[in-house]
């Protein structure tokens, strides 16, 4: 048996090994070192406990002081109603999840204008530049529509804001969006694509009515699928990114909420979307910023020096399918978290169906901005980009009409004339960006 020296002591080479020849010499000594060396280890347990305690109740009220520090009071609750209220009958009130952000900012303006009562939720992440954000909230603030400052990871917050509103429908935009940041900041996918995702569900289904949620998926579930154009019933099981994969996800974590729940969700697969006010991360913003200021800008370029191609698809055009599918979005038919009823359950692809390559897109940028490009082409790295994209829409068109209208060279021509105009380029000027 171990005696309690060799416990206290283990034999660790070069460490703690004793030299058992001063063995009995020391006897006296060692008991006392022992003793000491013991009240010397428990003293170590209670401060590391102390520790951790203190750094858990700190984690603990920085958590909540993140989660809880911009709502709730009466005074929010009367803003929350406001903007709720229904202008128009037979409306909707709606809760948008993202709305600072850009598809989030132009579908809840949309809904506003033509009566229907939304309520925005954000967390301003800094993603990309959150001053962005606050410019795309004093918009909707001007327009009547409050934004609240919260998380979709924030259950609490989610709870009341059903329980002082009943939202008759959500559209979840909040996400985090982006291709090749998947690689740098994966954990960012699966807090907000997945876990967040899941939150949201689980508030909806205890809200009582029920909401029909109508949120974004993307195109980039198409993965390496090569048929074309994509079709809502193509695979979609090789996704080439982990953005991908945290989309696709959310495709059948959705299904299990309106199987077990009776949820009505609608999935809409958004192809490249751009527009004013649209996300700097986005190659047709970033080429702009870089044109203008004379930096080069990298054109990636696929196998055998083929052309990278995308759908790319107008914001009013997207807007149009979103409205769409939330006036066809059928309802939600369970109670109390109970399912009562079949649901229904869609996907729809939102694209413009004319793809176009990427130096094409900087041709078209080159001509409204009258600077000329100076152009970086490299083979495209394996960094979860997929060589091309193309939407098949006959599915939307046949459920709520979507047809898009806006081509690239037209809704470009929009972009950068709101570019200037927000970043302060005017003629003769110079830039301030
Ligand atoms: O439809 C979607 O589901 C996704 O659309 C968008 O992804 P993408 O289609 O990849 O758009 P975007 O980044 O503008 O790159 C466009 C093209 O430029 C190429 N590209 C890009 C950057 C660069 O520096 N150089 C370059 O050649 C690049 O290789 C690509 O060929 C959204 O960002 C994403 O959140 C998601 O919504």
């Amino acid at each position: 048996m171990p005696s309690l020296e060799d416990e206290l002591f283990p034999s660790t080479p070069g460490k703690f090994k004793i030299d058992r020849a001063h063995h009995t010499m020391n006897r006296q000594f060692h008991r006392c070192f022992a003793s000491t060396s013991t009240m010397f280890l428990w003293a170590l347990f209670l401060i590391a406990l102390t520790a951790s305690y203190l750094s858990f109740q700190s984690f603990v009220d920085s958590g909540s002081r993140y989660f809880s520090a911009s709502w709730g009071g009466i005074q929010w609750e009367k803003q929350v109603r406001n903007s709720a209220q229904i202008h128009r009958s037979g409306g909707m009130s709606v809760l948008v999840t993202g709305a600072a952000g850009f598809v989030g900012t132009h579908v809840s303006l949309a809904l506003k204008k033509r009566g229907d009562g939304v309520v925005g939720l954000d967390n301003f992440n800094s993603y990309y530049d959150p001053s962005l954000k606050k410019a795309r909230k004093s918009m909707l603030n001007g327009h009547g529509i409050f934004v609240v400052e919260g998380d979709v990871n924030d259950g609490r917050l989610l709870d009341k804001l059903f329980d002082v509103v009943a939202f008759t429908h959500v559209m979840h935009l909040a996400a985090q969006a982006g291709v090749r940041y998947a690689m740098e900041n994966p954990g960012s996918y699966v807090h907000s694509n997945i876990a967040g995702l899941v939150t949201l569900l689980e508030a909806c289904k205890s809200a009582n009515p029920q909401p029909s949620i109508v949120w974004a998926s993307s195109s980039s579930v198409y993965g390496l699928n090569d048929k074309v154009p994509f079709s809502e019933s193509d695979r979609t099981d090789r996704p080439a990114s982990l953005y991908a994969a945290t989309k696709k996800a959310g495709e059948e974590i959705t299904h299990t909420y309106n199987h077990i729940y009776g949820l009505s969700i609608t999935g809409l697969r958004f192809f490249t979307v751009y527009g004013p006010w649209g996300r700097p991360d986005m190659a047709y913003f970033s080429f702009t910023r870089n044109i203008l200021q004379g930096k080069p800008i990298t054109v990636y370029r696929g196998k055998n020096r083929v052309d990278l191609a995308r759908d790319f698809t107008y914001i009013d055009d997207i807007v149009k399918g979103c409205l769409g599918s939330l006036d066809t979005s059928g309802k939600s038919t369970g109670s109390g978290g109970k399912k009562k009823g079949p649901a229904p359950y869609r996907i729809f692809n939102l694209g413009n169906t004319s793809p176009v390559t990427v130096p094409t897109l900087v041709d078209i940028l080159e001509r409204h901005l009258k600077v000329k490009a100076k152009r970086n082409i490299v083979d495209m790295p394996g960094n979860g980009d997929v060589p091309f994209t193309h939407a098949n829409i006959s599915l939307a068109r046949r459920e709520f009409g979507y047809k898009p209208t806006t081509d690239l060279q037209t809704g470009l021509k929009k972009f950068v004339r709101w570019y200037l105009s927000y970043y302060g380029y005017n003629r003769g000027s110079k830039p301030v960006n």
